[in-house]
């Protein structure tokens, strides 16, 4: 079992750290004992095959867990430093600080503008509607999407494609300055154009946002990722720098799952 926090280049910026993460639904442990370092400058995949715990640990870095009445969390994660468990910790204020974006694109059934001015409205980002405009059309250029759609900012997010629907929700996340982005297998119900758009978007984000992914997909971890970690059967296995991850695993069961073994 790994208990050891595994470390990287110590020359990059921790944003999170969760050290001895166990997380349980009901009597079943999903997750036994994860400890891992996200930094800032890379982006992070996790794999692994199904079932093996990788959103149930992604969602404890932004504590959606505690929307399912039978999880429950053990051991400590921090965001700059700060215990993002503590009863002090505003979960809503901590959700605009790590976004999330899920497997499924899921825009409010409201206009393109609504979605991105909805966030920063509620925090109180923007002093009015001119404030309002600048960061629905920051966030929109951010998140690819600004050219597709400035001349319809008012018909429905939810009539744009998948993919755009997807760069959207990014974008959404994007409005209310996070720190941190999680991406649920953002890509799982998008074609190969669309998936090729949100990881050239995930390259441009690359360092202005600690980036975690969940894929499945190995290639696509390769592809977007400079940081890999594998679980399997609720353990982090094994964490390293992507290419050697890939090429030259330490572990038994990381080689295994990377050449096919099981799936
Ligand atoms: N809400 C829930 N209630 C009970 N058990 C759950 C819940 N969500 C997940 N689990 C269980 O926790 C374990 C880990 O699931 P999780 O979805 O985190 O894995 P995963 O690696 O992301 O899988 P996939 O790639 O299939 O999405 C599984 O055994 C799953 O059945």
């Amino acid at each position: 079992m790994m208990h050891e926090p595994q470390t990287l280049t110590p020359a990059t910026e921790t944003k999170m750290t969760a050290r001895d993460v166990k997380v349980f639904y009901g009597d079943k442990q999903a997750i036994k004992g994860v400890s891992i370092d996200v930094d800032m400058d890379h982006v992070t995949a996790f794999i692994g095959p199904s079932g093996c715990g990788k959103s149930t640990f992604l969602r404890t870095l932004n504590r959606m867990n505690d929307t399912v009445a039978s999880a429950r969390v053990e051991g400590a994660i921090t965001l700059d430093g700060e215990d993002i468990y503590a009863p002090s910790m505003d979960v809503v204020q901590l959700r605009a600080r790590v976004g999330m974006v899920f497997q499924k694109p899921n825009p409010f059934p409201k206009s393109i503008y609504e979605n991105i001015a909805y966030g920063p409205r509620i925090h109180g980002l923007a002093a009015g509607k001119a404030d309002l405009d600048v960061i629905v059309e920051k966030s929109l250029r951010r998140a690819g999407l600004w050219d597709e759609v400035k001349d319809r900012l008012h018909d429905s997010g939810t009539a744009l494609s998948g993919g755009q629907q997807q760069r959207l929700c990014i974008g959404r996340a994007i409005a209310v300055e996070p720190e941190v982005i999680l991406m649920d297998e953002p890509c799982s119900a998008l074609d190969p154009i669309a998936t090729a758009k949100i990881e050239e978007l995930i390259h441009e984000l690359r360092g202005r946002y600690a980036i975690v992914i969940v894929t499945h997909n190995m290639q696509q971890a390769a592809r977007v990722s400079q940081r890999t970690a594998f679980f399997h059967l609720g353990e982090l296995v094994e964490y390293g720098v992507t290419s050697d991850i890939f090429t030259n695993p330490r572990q038994e069961r990381t080689k295994d799952y990377i050449t096919g073994r099981y799936g």
